[in-house]
């Protein structure tokens, strides 16, 4: 009878997806620092919530870690791997950045659930609508939902519509913005719903959830980090 020290039943080794070394944040214009050193990394199979005050630094840690703004100091590393600035669409293809109030464009859902299938990283995966409306069916929407225009929804039905954009394409991390910070409690539930089912669906996805709402930040993690004034803390490794 195998022992928890066998090698059959030992934990696998965690495997490290995205990761922070040393990452740095500065106010071009005032030099002043936005992010102090940071260290961290993103393991598959791990849902960590981050919290702090406003204007704490929230947003800047998540946008470096999705390279949507260069640092000034350390660097960001995906499976251990330094990123080539030729493969940051590939690197984003796989970590997505999920805003608080995301951009639609013109045009029905659909269309707006199309539009990554016309850009060059996705130039090999297919629009498919029965995944579509399955992700819509999951965050409680009805089966017209993606014929409604992008003008007529709600902020809650925008950020789901956003969010099946995204979620569609199979990323392996989310790394979520106060995704609900402008929602309903119900609209709010949903979008907890989707990105939930979207983890479980694979055990190496991981994502990153910023919240105000620390009850929200218990649902939906069960790794708690904090920001304050620039500075991360809490399990950060
Ligand atoms: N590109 C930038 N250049 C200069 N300052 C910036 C830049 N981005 C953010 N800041 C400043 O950095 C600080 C932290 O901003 P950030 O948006 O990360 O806060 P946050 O913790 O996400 O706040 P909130 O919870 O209100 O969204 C703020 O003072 C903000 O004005």
């Amino acid at each position: 009878m195998p022992d928890a020290t066998s090698p059959a039943l030992a934990p696998s080794p965690s495997i490290e997806l995205v990761a922070a070394h040393g990452v740095v944040r500065r106010d071009a214009v005032r030099g002043t620092v936005l992010l102090h050193p940071t260290d961290f990394t993103l393991y598959a199979g791990q849902r960590a919530a981050i919290t702090g005050p406003s204007g704490s630094g929230k947003s800047v840690f998540l946008r470096t870690l999705a390279l949507l703004d260069a640092c000034d100091a350390g660097h960001v590393t995906w499976r251990g791997e330094r990123i080539a600035r030729s493969r940051i669409p590939a690197y984003r293809r796989r970590v997505a950045y999920i805003a608080q109030r995301p951009a639609m464009l013109d045009g029905t859902v659909e269309d707006n659930l199309l539009y990554p299938f016309t850009l060059k990283t996705y130039r090999d995966a297919h629009f498919d609508r029965d995944t579509a409306m399955r992700l819509a069916l999951a965050a409680g929407r009805a089966p017209d939902f993606l014929d409604k225009l992008a003008s007529d929804l709600s902020g809650g039905e925008a950020q789901i519509a956003a969010l099946v954009r995204v979620l569609q394409l199979a990323p392996d991390v989310l790394l979520l913005d106060e995704p609900t910070a402008s929602l309903d409690p119900a609209s709010a539930r949903s979008i907890e719903a989707l990105v939930s089912a979207w983890f479980d669906a694979d055990a190496e996805r991981a994502c990153i959830w910023v919240s105000h709402d620390l009850e929200q930040a218990r649902r939906v993690a069960t790794r708690h980090l904090t920001m304050n004034a620039g500075v991360l803390g809490g399990d950060t490794r």
